[in-house]
């Protein structure tokens, strides 16, 4: 049953929906290439993407690359990297964009990577997934991930400082990014689609640590006067603070997929 609030977000025009993918639309795989959509996700997003005024933006730290890869659907925004990257449409028919003051933080990250990669063959089940600035370093398939976070920290703490990168812990995971000061994250990156799109409303969705930025976003838009809902994704592994500072919460992905048929129905 859609909330009030939630009705009458979606009278407004333009309206947008974004998604977050990892947790959110796809359930969370052993590995990044395993991972696929939650059955019947790309046709409610089609779904979405044909109703009159509504704009879809998917906004994630895979690359645009990977996760246009995933979702595969002609005609929705890719946001990538955690906002670095920008597509409006599937990459093979739009260019990627990527924020300019980005690039130059692409060779420290790719040396922080080097150094993961040469330093930690010990660790059994590492996997490095490098990315145009930055990249991930994954654990959950090693035996002691929780070790494997220790020694990945270990190493890269002191070096990443030198070089004024960030590291940022997801699931399973760490994350090699560029600096704060770069001032992108995925609550500036649904501002900038609101604004680009001229939205009314607008509703996101996600799960982690990195989508808190875009729940915070929405509630600064609504007091801007943007008619705007958070949707927090609930998994073992949700981070309380999402739980807590998004608006409504649906349990696991399947829970996000039965609310998007209401919201179509709605629509
Ligand atoms: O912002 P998202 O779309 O949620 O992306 C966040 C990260 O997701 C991916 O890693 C996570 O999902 C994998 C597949 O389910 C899983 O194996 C891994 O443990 C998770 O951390 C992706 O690989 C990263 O690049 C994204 O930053």
């Amino acid at each position: 049953m859609l909330t009030p609030d939630l009705q009458r977000i979606l009278q407004q025009r333009p309206l947008g929906l974004v998604f977050d993918i990892d947790g959110t639309i796809s359930p969370i795989a052993p590995t990044p290439e395993e991972a696929r959509l939650y059955p019947g996700m790309a046709e409610l997003l089609q779904r979405a993407r044909d109703c009159q005024g509504v704009k879809v933006g998917i906004i994630t730290g895979r690359t645009v690359q990977s996760g246009a890869a995933m979702v595969n659907v002609e005609g929705l925004t890719y946001i990538g990297t955690h906002g670095l990257e920008w597509s409006d449409g599937l990459p093979s028919s739009s260019q990627i964009q990527l924020v300019p003051e980005a690039l130059r933080y692409a060779e420290p990250g790719k040396q922080l990577l080097d150094l993961v990669e040469q330093k930690l063959t010990d660790i059994p089940g590492l996997r490095i997934e490098r990315k145009q600035v930055g990249g991930a370093i994954h654990f959950r398939l090693s035996p002691d991930p929780q070790e494997a976070l220790q020694r990945v920290s270990q190493l890269l703490t002191e070096p990443a400082r030198q070089l004024n990168m960030r590291l940022e812990e997801g699931k399973m995971m760490v994350e090699v990014r560029a600096p704060r000061e770069v001032a992108i994250d995925k609550g500036k990156a649904l501002r900038r689609f609101v604004q680009r799109k001229d939205l009314q409303g607008v509703i996101f969705a996600g799960d982690d640590l990195t989508d808190l930025d875009a729940i915070k976003e929405v509630a600064s838009l609504r007091k801007e006067g943007i008619a705007a809902c958070s949707i927090a994704v609930k998994h073992a592994d949700t981070p309380s603070n999402v739980l807590k500072q998004a608006d409504i919460t649906v349990e696991e992905v399947a829970g996000l997929a039965a609310l998007l048929r209401e919201i179509l129905a709605a629509l």
